[in-house]
């Protein structure tokens, strides 16, 4: 996969360079490139922002930089990219959109900063390449660039190749089949002992039959007491299923 991250602050991305992600590059699975929206610039202070028309408080990115930027990067011949723009207005972004976008060759990141972009880049982007705009939360970042790092490290760690064990990927809270979509419970590790702390018995006992229902009734209750609303849901998909079968 091909990414591609056009932001105003490229040191930002570092950490891309360590640990699955850097691995993932060097081995060349990853392909990502990062871009300074301010090479696009044509005055002398390098200017990305204005004042929003209508009035109102902060600053807006202007269209020409980024506008460029993605004719530059994004508008080469062949196949489009998928142009990912993280805002807070956007649609959630969960593990399944996380899942599609692992299937897509090039996904291109715009990163916002201020009050957001001039809407009209959007518009002229969608004539060209399929758009997403993507929140990870109901909170306001500085920019787009701390969602960028999360949205990259879901998809990334979906890659065939990017986990050591692709099991763990597996047993993730929110992964689809194993624990459909319940919350990961406890987990341990050695010593079986450790400040007056024991494993859980079951664990130990070999058992995998005990082991999975344990499991299973812990993510349950974890679920239970932290994601009340995902029982919900789970439960009507259930429903349904029945329903479905009779
Ligand atoms: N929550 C956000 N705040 C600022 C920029 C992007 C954001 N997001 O969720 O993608």
């Amino acid at each position: 996969m091909r990414i591609d991250i056009i932001t105003i602050f490229p040191d930002y991305f570092a950490p891309l360079e360590l640990s699955l992600i850097g691995k993932a590059r060097a081995a060349g699975i990853l392909d990502i490139r990062l871009h300074d929206l301010r090479s696009w610039t044509r005055d002398r202070h390098n200017t990305v922002d204005d004042t929003p028309y209508g009035g109102g408080p902060g600053m807006v990115m202007k269209p020409q930089p980024w506008g460029e930027a993605l004719d530059a990067v994004a508008g080469g011949a062949g196949a489009p990219p998928r142009l990912v723009l993280p805002t807070p207005s956007g649609t959630p972004f969960t593990q399944e959109r996380a899942k599609r976008l692992s299937d897509e060759p090039w996904l291109v990141f715009a990163c916002g900063r201020y009050e957001g972009i001039d809407a009209r880049v959007v518009a002229d982007a969608e004539r060209r390449m399929p758009v997403e705009e993507l929140s990870i939360g109901d909170y306001v970042l500085a920019g787009g660039e701390s969602a960028t790092l999360v949205i990259v490290e879901t998809v990334s760690r979906l890659l065939p190749g990017v986990l050591g064990n692709a099991e763990s990927a597996v047993q993730d809270s929110f992964a689809a089949g194993a624990m459909e979509h319940l919350l990961e419970g406890p987990v341990y590790t050695k010593p079986a002992h450790w400040r007056d702390q024991e494993v859980p018995p079951v664990l130990l006992s070999g058992d995998h039959g005990a082991v999975d229902r344990w499991r299973r009734h812990e993510a349950l209750r974890k679920t239970a007491r932290n994601r009340p609303e995902l029982l919900r849901e789970l439960a009507a998909r259930r429903l349904h299923e029945l329903e479905r079968s009779d």
